[in-house]
């Protein structure tokens, strides 16, 4: 018998954050950025927000010194084929597929990213996925020298809270999620110097005691669904600006935030951790042509 031809792969979101799964255990895959664009455009390939690549830690250069703590890393690119250190929303999708795949059993697991390891728990039966984010950085409002960071967006403008998960990000709270427009361009941040490498935007407005919802404008995928790195560090904005800090409290918060794919339950630990609760799902698998990854 022999094998069908093509790449396997397979589909699935995380609160309609969608990617496609890569198995390439031994890190054989040369995937090169015009190859993820080809992959994540919605009409000429198999459409999605970004590509997870799942290789064994120790076969892949920027993971291996991971591989003592951790046996899979996720190599995350966005839609646009550029690298991020870190796609929350993907870790609890990676870590479904390593449950389907047979490579780890429900419960605990260690997975390494370019942000360091993240544990994940993957509840039995399909049930949601809880992901060990880290914990946030958060600078001054102020940017040293160049004065305060705003963004601009369908002819206004809002102040910005700088918030680091792993990866950049601008949380702006705004009156009304539609007063940002139809986000088909990148909101702009000034000043650029803020975010060197890029910056993920997320408008958000208050739903009620410790629960916000937001729209995202991801760096390298345009406005999504989701971004669980983004729902964190909303959370986080969103405490600090209710006056929670777990850290000198003691005690932990949790929110709910709301995405338009769904919603994110997130807890800051009193040590500052920040754990994120949501749906992953795998809804299809299949084999890509090579011609499309060549
Ligand atoms: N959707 C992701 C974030 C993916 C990376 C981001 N676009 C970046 O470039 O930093 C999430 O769920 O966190």
């Amino acid at each position: 018998m022999t094998s069908a031809p093509g790449v396997p792969f397979l589909k699935g979101h995380g609160t309609e954050n969608d990617f496609v799964i890569i198995p390439d255990p031994d890190g054989v895959l040369d995937l090169s950025p015009r190859a993820v664009a080809r992959l994540c455009d919605r009409r000429a390939g198999i459409g999605a927000d970004g590509v997870l690549r799942v290789v064994r830690a120790a076969a892949h250069p920027e993971a291996r010194s991971m591989a003592g703590d951790a046996e899979w890393f996720m190599d995350y690119r966005n839609s646009d084929g550029s690298v991020a250190e870190m796609c929350g929303n993907g870790a609890r999708v990676f870590a479904r597929y390593l449950e389907r795949a047979g490579l780890a059993e429900p419960g605990d697991v260690a997975l390494a990213t370019r942000a360091g390891v993240r544990r994940a728990h993957i509840a039995k039966n399909g049930g949601d996925v809880t992901v060990g984010m880290g914990s946030a950085e958060l600078p001054e409002a102020r940017d040293g020298a160049d004065g305060e960071i705003t963004v601009h967006a369908a002819g206004r403008t809002w102040p910005v809270r700088k918030v680091g998960m792993g990866n950049p990000h601008a949380v702006a709270f705004v009156a009304d999620l539609a007063e940002a427009g139809r986000l088909l361009d990148a909101p702009e941040v000034w000043p650029a110097t803020a975010y060197p490498d890029g910056v993920n935007v997320e408008f958000v407005v208050a739903r009620g005691p410790r629960h916000v919802a937001l729209r995202v404008h991801e760096r390298g995928a345009g406005e999504t669904r989701s971004c669980g790195t983004g729902a964190c560090a909303v959370m986080v904005a969103a405490a600090r600006r209710d006056g929670f800090d777990p850290r000198e409290d003691g005690a932990p918060v949790t929110y709910t935030v709301e995405v338009p794919g769904g919603r994110l339950e997130i807890t800051e630990r009193a040590d500052g951790e920040i754990e994120m609760t949501g749906p992953a799902v795998i809804v299809a698998e299949g084999r890509i042509d090579p011609a499309l990854l060549a």
